[in-house]
């Protein structure tokens, strides 16, 4: 077989579902406190996190080839690897956990050329606590949240006597917002199949996956360097821009999300969303004694929106004459 052949093909293994879950890992503290959040930071009293990983190599070929398990590392140690590592991690940054275990792998397997790893963070809530001196967070006790978390992809490869890090990217899943009014949607192609009707003022319902790149993605991996971006401050941009604008379209609410994020932040390099519509159907337009509405879901099919974004685009955005002043 070919380097060619052996480069193309297809060829991994690894784990899904790792649970880790480290009591007392570093404060995250070393962040850029930003207008729209009030994001300062995180105890990480209790830091969660679902983890895969998939390691790649070409001595594994006969694993596959031949049932030649000589080489091959139990997906279940790799579990284990996980685990183990996480009680030795001195960070405070799922980031730096990635990239710390897929290092460590390359380092101890030499039968292991790549590693990826992609990790959901727990997010876990402190509990407010009322006492005679008032109402404060938990130290103690936390809820698990079921909103949107933060998450990671990185990918470390070795390079001869190396291990560098090949791909980085952070990211906010699952973030929900409801807007109840001030959102509108107009002006899109009317034709034989068009039965929507134009709206000026819709209960927009979005669902949101952000993503994010650093220019130096050693910024990415811990809050020592003080450029780390939480994913708590780019979820409160979202929110924050969705507030201030009276959206034409998800398009253009991403756009302007995306514009914010690279203004606050010049330390990223590129930033990515894939949107969905869930805007409500409206049942009743007006209760009896107004301001109301009554909706319920939307029946499925469901709308999507993906788009990028660079530095670039935020320097253009601010080199054109604004109708509607800057972001
Ligand atoms: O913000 C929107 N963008 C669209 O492209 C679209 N299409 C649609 O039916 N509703 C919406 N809303």
């Amino acid at each position: 077989m070919t380097r060619e052949q052996l480069e193309s093909r297809t060829m991994y293994y690894g784990k899904g579902d790792v649970w880790v879950f480290r009591s007392y890992a570093k404060p995250l503290t070393g962040i850029t406190v930003i207008p729209e959040s009030p994001f300062r930071g995180r105890e990480n009293v209790l830091f969660g996190m679902n983890i895969k990983v998939a390691v790649k190599g070409e001595d594994f070929l006969t694993s596959f080839t031949e049932g030649d398990n000589s080489l091959v590392v139990a997906t279940d140690s790799m579990k284990n690897f996980i685990l183990r590592h996480a009680a030795h991690y001195t960070g405070a940054t799922v980031e730096g956990f990635l990239e710390y275990a897929s290092r460590r792998f390359i380092e101890t397997y030499p039968q292991m050329t790549g590693v990826r790893m992609n990790a959901t963070q727990v997010p876990f809530e402190n509990v407010q606590i009322g006492s005679p001196d008032g109402i404060a967070p938990s130290d103690l006790v936390f809820k698990y949240s079921h909103n949107e978390s933060a998450g990671a992809s990185v990918e470390v490869e070795r390079s001869g006597e190396n291990i560098e890090l090949t791909y980085a990217q952070s990211s906010v899943k699952n973030l929900r917002l409801i807007k109840v009014k001030g959102s509108g949607f107009a002006g899109f192609v009317r034709d034989e199949y068009t039965t929507l009707p134009e709206t000026s003022d819709r209960p927009l319902f979005i669902f949101l996956d952000i993503h994010w790149k650093y220019k130096n993605p050693a910024d990415g991996l811990d809050d020592t360097r003080q450029n780390y971006v939480d994913a708590e401050q780019i979820r409160d941009i979202a929110a924050t821009v969705f507030h201030e604008n009276n959206s034409p379209s998800i398009q253009y609410l991403i756009y302007l999300i995306g514009l914010r994020i690279l203004k606050n932040f010049s330390q990223l390099e590129a930033v990515s969303f894939e949107s969905n519509n869930r805007t409500w159907e409206t049942i009743v337009e007006t209760v009896d004694e107004g301001p109301g509405s009554v909706f319920t879901e939307p029946r499925p099919p469901y709308g999507f929106q993906g788009f990028s974004m660079t530095q670039e685009d935020l320097a253009a955005y601010e080199n054109k004459p604004q109708e509607a002043g800057s972001v």
